[in-house]
């Protein structure tokens, strides 16, 4: 069985038995509190930047908790906002829930959305590799973006989509090339929280700097019911067909404490 997972008997209020990290004070997702935000100037005119190349090869893979696309990101590049330095696209994948009222990892003032994309960036100026970086306070800068029910189904997720019946199976893996516009998956508003945090997964590393979007983008109920289709378990475990479904893998907010929660844009 998983050692770690989202069912009762291995979800995340488990995971500090076996990921002590999990039970750390910089943990993510947390519930943005809107009133408790600063937007001091610290953040003025620093929009968030990205590039990312139009047409690139990928890899999608059934992690066991949901899928995940690997880029190889040579020439992608994400700046400004809170960070420092130039940080490289790593991958992205997304969490959902079991129905619409829930999916999403970070909430805004209690209410939850229904799935939430992570683009998982690494911080390729000051450290040499994507491993190092995930051990380091600074090494992650991972963009959240909020995804709701509507009616039309986003059309750059759908290429990714088409490939889950792929993947069913934990471990199964398809290479794509398709001209993926990372820019449609995120919002025309670039406007953000941040604040410090964790992967929000087993190991829990506290190495993310998290820059969640406030406007959210769509999905349709017929995209995020094929990601509920994905399965925890590997081909070769004979299970029911109805058993092993990922029908969620979202870990519910932990407490900001004292970090500072900045904001840029109304
Ligand atoms: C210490 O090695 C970490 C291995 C790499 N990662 C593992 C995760 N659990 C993970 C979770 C992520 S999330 N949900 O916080 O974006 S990003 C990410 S990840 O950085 O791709
Ligand atoms: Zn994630």
């Amino acid at each position: 069985s998983l050692d770690w997972g989202y069912t009762d008997d291995n979800g995340p209020s488990t995971w500090a038995e076996k990921y002590p990290l999990a039970a750390g004070a910089r943990q993510s997702p947390v519930d943005i509190d809107t009133s408790k935000a600063t937007s001091d100037n610290s953040l003025v005119d620093r929009e968030i930047d990205w590039s990312y190349p139009s047409n690139c090869s990928y890899r999608i893979v059934n992690t066991g908790y949901g899928w995940r696309v690997d880029t190889y990101g040579d020439d992608t590049a994400l700046s400004g906002g809170p960070l420092s330095e130039v940080y490289k696209l790593e991958q992205f994948h997304c969490h959902w829930g079991a129905t619409n009222d829930e999916g999403s990892e970070h909430t805004v003032d209690g209410k939850s959305y229904a799935a939430e994309l992570h683009l998982v960036h690494w911080n390729s100026e000051k450290y040499s590799s994507f491993k190092e970086a995930a051990s380091q306070p600074d090494g992650l800068a991972v963009l959240g973006v909020f995804m709701e029910i509507g009616n039309a189904d986003n059309a750059e997720l759908e290429k990714i989509i088409s490939l889950i019946p792929k993947i069913i199976h934990k471990g199964q893996d398809s290479q794509a090339s398709f001209d993926l516009d990372f820019g449609s998956l995120l919002p025309e508003s670039k406007h953000y929280w941040t604040y410090l945090g964790s992967l929000t997964t087993p190991p829990c590393n506290e190495c993310v700097i998290w820059t969640v979007f406030k406007e959210p983008i769509t999905i349709s109920e017929r995209q995020l019911e094929v990601f509920r289709s994905l399965k925890s378990v590997g081909e070769e475990d004979a299970i029911e067909p109805e058993e092993g479904k990922l029908v969620k893998n979202y870990r519910p907010p932990l407490p900001l404490g004292n970090r500072v929660l900045r904001e840029c844009g109304p």
